[in-house]
């Protein structure tokens, strides 16, 4: 049974604490999965348009297949979705919005991020190339391209005018770059969605976010990654906490984000993980804490795009595996 605990946006929408994550599903198995999940209790849903790449020749997005499905009405669900990386520039994003709003067959989402502060090339290619196979990245700001101020103040504005967002915020965004767009609008993020496990502890950003009243969302919980990086729910240490509080290992991870007043979407395809991953519960301080050394001896970030196949040319966090590339603004 899931505790139901809820967190509240800097502008009042609240949102579930334990939400389901739609990447990485083999066609044919997300909109089952989506109804499976809604079916066992979880009203969060996290999106974002480029998962449709993994699943939808016929360009329907079929998370909404599974909502659907589920009969749950729209108005119970809390949708979250993300803008693509060829859209930044802001005479785009909205018609970035309207596409994730037609896919999922809704008037509006409860969350909408900036999914990377990484511009590509504008244009219909999710994942435009160059002769070498390398991500093509749009102009820097000062040759004209956006800037993530521009795409910031664009999100802004659709937030304000318009009744498609009841929430805007970023994704993967460091302290610099979030204090970039904040100072720059007076405007601060309701979300920082971020690769959050045990093995990606981050203090500086987690008190910023905290001390800002910007909600953190986890990402990737149980540390998968598609770059064979040791995964920490296979952490022999992590399964033995968890034998002696009677929870699986994914519980336990679940339990200890949710513990620090997080957000969490884990996933799964997998009709009795997705059930019990939702039966969350309260681990106490000394097991947070012994969870926090575990992790801290075994820092791994699974997710950087310069080590993806289709390699983008770009520093984002900084890492030693970054280094040399262009810094994202
Ligand atoms: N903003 C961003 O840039 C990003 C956002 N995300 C979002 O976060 C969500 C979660 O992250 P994700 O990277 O998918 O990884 P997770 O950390 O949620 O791990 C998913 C993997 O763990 C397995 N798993 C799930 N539950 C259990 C369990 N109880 N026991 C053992 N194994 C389990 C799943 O297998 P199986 O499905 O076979 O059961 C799958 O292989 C994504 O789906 C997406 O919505 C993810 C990456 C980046
Ligand atoms: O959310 C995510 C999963 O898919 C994307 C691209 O394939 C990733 O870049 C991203 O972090």
């Amino acid at each position: 049974m899931s505790l139901g605990r809820t967190v509240k946006l800097n502008n009042g929408v609240v949102i579930p604490q334990v939400g389901y994550g739609t990447w990485q599903a083999a066609p044919g198995e997300v909109e089952k999965a989506v109804e499976e999940a809604i079916k066992v209790g979880y009203r969060h849903i996290d999106c974002a348009l480029v998962y449709r790449s993994f699943s939808i020749p016929l360009r329907v997005f079929i998370v909404a297949t599974g909502i659907k499905a589920s009969g749950v009405p729209r108005e119970e669900l809390v949708l979250v979705s993300k803008l693509w990386n060829n859209s930044h520039r802001p005479e785009n994003v909205e018609a970035d919005l309207d596409l994730t709003l037609k896919q999922l067959g809704t008037s509006y989402l409860d969350v909408y991020l900036i999914h990377w502060p990484v511009a590509f090339k504008p244009g219909k290619d999710l994942f435009p190339k160059d002769s070498n196979g390398v991500v093509q990245l749009d102009e820097p700001a000062e040759k004209g391209g956006p800037s993530i101020v521009d795409t910031w103040k664009e999100m802004v504005r659709i937030s304000k005018e318009t009744k498609k967002v009841k929430a805007v915020g970023v994704s993967n965004f460091t302290v610099e770059q979030l204090k970039k767009v904040i100072d720059a609008t007076g405007v601060t993020p309701s979300m920082n969605q971020i690769e959050l496990h045990p093995s990606l502890i981050q203090p500086e950003l987690f008190k910023f976010c905290n001390d800002n009243g910007i909600a953190i969302t986890a990402y990737s919980p149980l540390g998968n990654n598609i770059t064979g990086k040791p995964r920490v729910i296979d952490h022999p240490e992590i399964k033995k906490i968890a034998d002696r509080l009677g929870k699986s290992p994914a519980q336990v991870l679940i339990a200890w984000v949710a513990k620090q007043g997080f957000v969490v979407i884990p996933k799964s395809v997998t009709p009795a993980r997705i059930k019990s991953n939702f039966e969350d519960f309260e681990l106490s301080d000394a097991d947070l804490e012994e969870i926090n050394k575990i992790g801290l001896a075994n820092q791994v970030r699974s997710n950087i795009p310069f080590e993806y196949e289709t390699s983008w040319p770009v520093d984002i966090f900084g890492t030693p595996e970054e280094k040399g590339q262009v810094k994202a603004f």
